[in-house]
């Protein structure tokens, strides 16, 4: 039926719930596929894991690293979300919907340099400690 939201039909609450699971990684795998920023955040994110490994960090700054990990890929989402919202109210130019994207990728640099900033503090030390006591 034309202008009807579509709602998928569930037969009960725990198959509600596990089928919002299943929508929710059909989204983190469409913007996998399709947004190369995702893919990037992500090889940050892996990265960052296997430093934190291998150089020890202590317990407050894995909750640091974390906090990172999931303030990008969860703005980063959110900014796909936006871009293709925009895309789809206004298909044509309009600088309004140039606004909105722009705004939404501000937020997407904000939260990407938080999370450069506390890397750079929390790994560079103990790299300088690693080189310094290797040379
Ligand atoms: N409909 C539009 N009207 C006016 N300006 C737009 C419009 N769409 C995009 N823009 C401008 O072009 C910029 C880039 O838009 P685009 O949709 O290509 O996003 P992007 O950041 O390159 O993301 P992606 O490449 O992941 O789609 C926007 O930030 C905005 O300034």
């Amino acid at each position: 039926m034309p202008n009807q939201p579509f709602k998928p039909e569930h037969s009960n609450s725990f198959i509600k719930l596990w089928r919002s699971f299943g929508y929710a990684f059909k989204g983190i795998r469409y913007a996998t596929a399709t947004q190369l920023n995702f893919r990037v955040h992500l090889v940050a994110t892996i990265t960052a894991v296997f430093m934190g490994l291998w150089l020890k960090i202590s317990m407050d700054e894995w909750r640091w690293i974390m906090l990172c990990i999931t303030l990008v890929l969860v703005v980063e989402l959110l900014n796909t979300a936006i871009e293709m919202l925009t895309d789809l109210a206004s298909p044509g130019y309009d600088a309004k919907a140039g606004h909105v994207k722009d705004v939404a990728a501000g937020a997407v640099i904000i939260t990407a340099l938080f999370a450069l900033i506390t890397g750079v503090i929390i790994f560079l030390p103990k790299i300088v400690t690693l080189l310094t006591h290797a040379a």
